[in-house]
């Protein structure tokens, strides 16, 4: 080494004493969830679900035949009726934040009322009840001109509470579940893209977040004032150095047909809006004070809305990153608790929003990752019932009982973090048997043999034929 290089060891002391070595290794994300591994150390020391090794054998056969009998696969996302599709009239970015805007309020429809009375929601000619209401509330949102998927549009004075209570409305007596606090979440996320993801010229925050949804709070309350507060108190964006590249080219003329098609929304906003008052018996309640600044929205919604859209791009196409990317910045995604004194991520709506992505997307585009089948399957309260159903899943006496009894169970209680650590252990069991069963089906993962249970659970229990009751607990997480 010649006298006028520097010493690497030295710089590299020097870089430590000022904190910059330490600040590079905090800043990396890792590509590992941990969900996996927190889930079986779950189904280890769990003592009221078991795994049942032949209703897995049996589950795993039955499972792959029926993926090979309809051709299962990412394409079957884009058959949903409700599903948002490429080319219906939704650019690539339209399509990121629908799906966004969706796994962000993708949880707790289940509801202790009779189908007639529950909460369901009108659109395109049929009631749509659970997951499906919550599509069909984003959609009809967008075809009355309200940017709901735009997350520039949740922090904008125009988008008051009452806007938002009109885009959940409900057709019966019983609204949304959960309403506050998916309006608190809506208004979170949009803060926090907006000064993490924002223009590039206002700079990335890479420190996480401060929860405001630690699971001990979320349930009385608390954690929503503070969302809530949080939304009145604006402390202004770190500058920092972005580290982001520009979207590429492709993305700015999707963006121009975004940005075309929210500044059309922004102008139409203005006018339904207008027209809501004058017509819609259900028009839209605005708060004193907050008549539309139509020029102020049309200004603020013109650019399109690439926050989502650079948040994948920090990902590099990893789906473990991303999944890490949400739990870091979005305390609404940090789907986390503990069990046996040990923390435990379950991460349910930030994979399943990776998922989706990949479904959507065919694996392409913003959906195309390196690392899929990394995901888990999705601990929600509707897989747990289908694997219980096909015998994969089998519980203890009193558990049994409370279930059976629909017993509330509250979030966080042992039961609740059991049921959903094996269920996503006993997915990873069966993709396993697939597998020994059938070497050549490398292309069955977590993600789809999850996709498929949900759709057969909602597919019987539309026929109305027995599936075993499932789980109630009222949650943000799932
Ligand atoms: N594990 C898992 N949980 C899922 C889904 C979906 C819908 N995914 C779509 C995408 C591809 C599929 O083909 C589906 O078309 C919703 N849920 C969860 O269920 C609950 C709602 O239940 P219900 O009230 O009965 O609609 C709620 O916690 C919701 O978050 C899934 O796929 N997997």
């Amino acid at each position: 080494m010649s006298d006028d290089e520097a010493d690497p060891e030295l710089l590299e002391l020097l870089r430590e004493t000022l904190g910059l070595g330490k600040k590079k290794a905090q800043d990396e994300v890792s590509t590992d969830t941990g969900v996996l591994r927190d889930a079986e150390y779950i189904y280890t020391n769990a003592i009221d679900v078991s795994i049942d090794m032949y209703g897995s054998k049996g589950a795993a056969a039955s499972i792959y035949s029926t993926m090979q009998d309809r051709g299962y696969s990412t394409e079957t996302w884009g058959q949903h009726e409700l599903h948002p599709r490429l080319g219906d009239g939704f650019s690539d970015v339209d399509m990121v934040n629908f799906i966004f805007t969706m796994d962000l309020l993708n949880f707790s429809f289940w509801s202790e009322l009779s189908d007639e009375e529950r909460y369901q929601v009108d659109h395109r000619g049929k009631r749509w009840t659970g997951y499906n209401s919550l599509v069909a509330c984003l959609q009809r949102a967008l075809e009355e001109e309200i940017p709901i998927t735009t997350p520039k549009f949740w922090i904008e004075q125009s988008c008051a509470d009452g806007v938002l209570r009109h885009v959940f409305r409900s057709a019966t007596n019983e609204e949304i579940p959960l309403l506050d606090k998916r309006i608190a979440i809506l208004r979170e996320a949009g803060e926090i893209l907006g000064e993490s993801f924002g223009d590039p010229d206002c700079g990335l925050r890479d420190e996480p977040t401060v929860a405001k949804y630690d699971r001990g709070m979320v349930d009385n309350g608390d954690a929503i004032a503070d969302a809530d507060s949080s939304h009145a108190s604006t402390e202004p964006p770190q500058p920092q150095h972005s580290t982001l590249e520009e979207p590429t080219a492709d993305v700015t003329s999707t963006a121009a047909k975004a940005n075309s098609s929210v500044a059309r929304d922004a102008q139409q906003q203005t006018e339904a809006l207008t027209t809501a008052e004058e017509t819609h018996t259900d028009a839209i309640p605005q708060p004193a004070g907050a008549e539309l600044d139509s020029m102020g929205v049309r200004r603020k919604l013109l650019e399109p809305d690439l926050s989502v859209v650079r948040l994948i791009e920090k990902a590099d196409h990893s789906a473990g990153k991303l999944v890490n990317l949400l739990a870091k910045h979005f305390p609404s995604f940090r789907d986390e608790t503990r069990f046996d004194g040990k923390r435990v991520r379950l991460l349910k709506r930030a994979q399943i929003f990776v998922a989706d992505l990949w479904a959507a997307f065919n694996g392409t585009s913003y959906g195309a990752f390196d690392d899929i089948d990394h995901l888990t399957m999705f601990a929600d309260y509707r897989v747990p019932q289908m694997l219980r159903s096909l015998g994969v899943l089998v519980y203890s006496p009193p558990l049994n009982y409370a279930i059976n009894s629909l017993k509330e169970i509250p979030s966080g209680h042992s039961w609740e973090v059991q049921l959903r650590g094996c269920s996503i252990w006993a997915v990873e069991l069966i993709r396993r048997e697939i597998l020994r069963q059938h070497p050549e089906a490398t292309g069955v993962n977590a993600v789809l043999i999850d996709f498929l249970l949900y759709d057969i659970a909602k597919e019987r229990e539309a026929a109305g034929t027995g599936t075993a009751a499932f789980h109630r607990t009222r949650s943000i997480w799932y």
